[in-house]
C-alpha cells in the first residue's frame, strides 16, 4: 500500500515508522524541511534502539528507512496514495484544510484518515467532497509499541473505507477496535473517567495517591495506576479532555478541583517534574503528598458554583 502521512511530529513519525516496518511505501510530509528531517531522524533512532535490543534486524531497519520518503511537497507526497493519514496539530480548521487539500491530490477511491484524539470526525468529513472516504485512525503513543488503533466510524463513512482501514491496521500487527464517532471515542472516555474518579478519591482523602494506584495495579492488573498515568499523559492534557467531555456529555466529566489547582500551579506531571508524584529522570520517585486543603475535602458534588 502507498501511505501518505501528513505531519512528521510525535505521532506522524510514529505512524510512518509502523507503516514502513510493515512493508508499506510511506511518504512523510511536513511544512518545513527541518521538521521532516527531525521526524525521519526520530524513526532512525527508534529503529536503532530496536536493533540494540535485538528486536529489529539491521537489514529490517535499513529496509524500513528506504521505504520512507520525506517531503514538504503535498502533491508529491499524495501522488498515488491509497491511504492518507493526517497527524497535524489538534485544530479543527487546520485539519479540515489539510484533509481538503490532500483530497484534491488523490484518486477518488483513496482513503483519508485523521489521527485526531478528540475532534468530531463527522465534522472533519463535512469539509470534503467525498466525506464517505474519511474515518478516524486513532493511534497511541509510542506508536511502534502500542497494539491498539481505534477505528472511528463517522456518520457517512462507507463500508469500503472501513474495510481498507481495518486491513491496514491488521497489516501493522495491531488490533483495531471500531468506535462510532462520539466524544472521547472509547479509550479517552473511559481512561479519563477512571483518572477523574481517582483524583476525587485522592482529594477527599479516601486513600493516598500511591495506595489508589496500587489498588488498580495489583487488584485489577492495570500496568500503571490512574494517578501515575495522569502524570505521564500530562495533567493539562487530561484537564482539556475532561472539559471537552463535560461540554459534550455532561456533568459527570466535571474536572476535579485538585486537577485544576495543580494545572494552575504548573504541576503538569512527568514533563514538569511534579504532578501526583515527584519525577526525576523520567521516573516517579515519590508521591507529591501535597497537603489536602479543607475545601478539597468537601464532597466533589459541593462545588457546583465553581468558576470555569
Ligand atoms: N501525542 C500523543 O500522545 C497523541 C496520541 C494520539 C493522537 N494524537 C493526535 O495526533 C495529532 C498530532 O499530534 P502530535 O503529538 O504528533 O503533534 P506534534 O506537534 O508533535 O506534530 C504535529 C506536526 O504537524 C506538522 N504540521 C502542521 N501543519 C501541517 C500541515 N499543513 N501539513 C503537514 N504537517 C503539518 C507540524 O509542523 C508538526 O511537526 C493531534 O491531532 C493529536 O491530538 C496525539
Amino acid at each position: 500500500m502507498r501511505v501518505t502521512v501528513l505531519g512528521a511530529g510525535t505521532m506522524g513519525a510514529g505512524i510512518a515508522h509502523a507503516a514502513a516496518t510493515a512493508g508499506h511505501e510511506v511518504a512523510l510530509r511536513d511544512v518545513e524541511e527541518s521538521y521532516v528531517e527531525d521526524g525521519i531522524a526520530d524513526i532512525a533512532d527508534t529503529l536503532s534502539e530496536g536493533v540494540e535490543r535485538g528486536k529489529v534486524e539491521p537489514a529490517e531497519r535499513e529496509a524500513a528507512l528506504d521505504r520512507i520518503t520525506g517531503t514538504t511537497d503535498l502533491a508529491a507526497a499524495a501522488d498515488g496514495a491509497d491511504l492518507v493519514i493526517e497527524a497535524v496539530p489538534e485544530d479543527m480548521d487546520l485539519k479540515k484544510d489539510v484533509l481538503g487539500e490532500a483530497e484534491g491530490h488523490v484518486a477518488a477511491d483513496a482513503v483519508l484518515a485523521s489521527n485526531t484524539s478528540a475532534l468530531s470526525v463527522t465534522e472533519l468529513a463535512s469539509a470534503l467532497d467525498r466525506p464517505e472516504r474519511l474515518l478516524g485512525l486513532h493511534f497511541f503513543n509510542p506508536v511502534h509499541l502500542m497494539g491498539l488503533v481505534e477505528v472511528v466510524v463517522a456518520e457517512r463513512t462507507d463500508g469500503a473505507t472501513l474495510e481498507t482501514a481495518r486491513s491496514f491496521v491488521d497489516s501493522l500487527g495491531k488490533t483495531a477496535v471500531e468506535v462510532r464517532d462520539s466524544p472521547g471515542f472509547a479509550s479517552s472516555r473511559l481512561g479519563v473517567a477512571l483518572g477523574a474518579e481517582a483524583i476525587r478519591m485522592y482529594e477527599t482523602g479516601v486513600a493516598s495517591a500511591a495506595d489508589i494506584d496500587a489498588a488498580m495495579e495489583l487488584g485489577y492488573n492495570h500496568p500503571m495506576g490512574p494517578l501515575k498515568l495522569t502524570d505521564v499523559v500530562g495533567l493539562d492534557v487530561r484537564l482539556d479532555v475532561l472539559e471537552h467531555l463535560r461540554e459534550e456529555l455532561g456533568e459527570r466529566f466535571r474536572p476535579p478541583q485538585a486537577l485544576k489547582r495543580k494545572v494552575r500551579a504548573g504541576k503538569l506531571g512527568r514533563k514538569t517534574g511534579e504532578g501526583f508524584y515527584v519525577w526525576e529522570d523520567g521516573e516517579a520517585v515519590r508521591p507529591a503528598d501535597e497537603a489536602v486543603r479543607p475545601a478539597d475535602a468537601a464532597s466533589p458534588d459541593d462545588d457546583a458554583g465553581e468558576e470555569r
